[in-house]
């Protein structure tokens, strides 16, 4: 079985340190050598980013200065309509062949509302999906559509290692970080946060990305 391939999508609105320290956990547990992040060009199920494509793939590449396992892949940028996954995992799975592994990182509250993504159960068709629960975060009950569409699917990261899709695989983690989180701080008036990569906050300063609300 060859490397797995990782792909985490998001709308990095901006990059935190819990974006990155979970990609390199994905590596780690999962035995991928590269993983991809993917901004989303025009989220689905948001508003617009505050930053633009351009701003968030320049904050992307700041935080993973260094980290060799780690990539941007600028597809859905490129593409000047809203980003759906189910797109890009098929042209990724035509790219990459039957036979490389594909793992799509999604924190859990974005597993609460897979039933809302387009084409979700075909998801699973090019790729594994790879579930990351911020502390405290619960697993789909058993009775919603999602949860009852799990039974059967759910892996442990320890049950590697994995075919090439079909799975979905629990990884526990203990990122507390939010880019809401940090949006908000910074719109309050602070300079900086504990949870930006130092080049990511000179950059947001830089480019004045979440000035200050009177
Ligand atoms: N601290 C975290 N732990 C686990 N998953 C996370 C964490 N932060 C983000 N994610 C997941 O990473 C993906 C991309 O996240 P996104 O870019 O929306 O960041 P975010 O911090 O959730 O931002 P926002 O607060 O603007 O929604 C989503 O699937 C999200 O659930
Ligand atoms: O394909 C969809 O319908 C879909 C709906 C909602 C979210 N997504 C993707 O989920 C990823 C995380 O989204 P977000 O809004 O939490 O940053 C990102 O890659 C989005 O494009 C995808």
């Amino acid at each position: 079985m060859t490397s797995g391939l990782g792909i985490f999508g998001g709308t990095f609105d901006p990059i935190h340190t819990g974006h990155v320290g979970l990609a390199l956990q994905v590596c780690r547990q999962l035995n991928v050598t590269q993983l991809r992040l993917m901004p989303t060009r025009l989220p689905p199920h948001r508003g617009n980013p505050t930053a633009s494509g351009e701003q968030r793939a320049a904050m992307v590449q700041l935080a993973i200065a260094g980290c060799p396992n780690l990539s941007l892949d600028s597809r859905e940028l490129a593409r000047n309509r809203t980003s759906y996954t189910i797109d890009s995992l098929r042209e990724i799975r035509l790219e990459e062949g039957e036979q490389t592994p594909l793992f799509f990182v999604l924190g859990m509250d974005s597993l609460n509302a897979l039933d809302s993504w387009r084409d979700w159960q075909k998801l699973t068709d090019y790729a594994h999906l790879v579930v990351v629960a911020r502390p405290g975060q619960a697993w789909p009950i058993p009775s919603s559509v999602v949860g009852e569409w799990l039974v059967g699917r759910v892996r442990e990261a320890e049950a590697m290692p994995f075919g090439c899709c079909g799975q979905v695989i629990r990884l526990d983690a203990d990122f507390p970080q939010s880019a809401t989180a940090i949006r908000a701080a910074l719109r309050a008036g602070a300079t900086s946060h504990d949870w930006l990569a130092p080049s990511v906050s000179a950059y947001i300063q830089t480019h004045q990305l979440y000035p200050r609300e009177p």
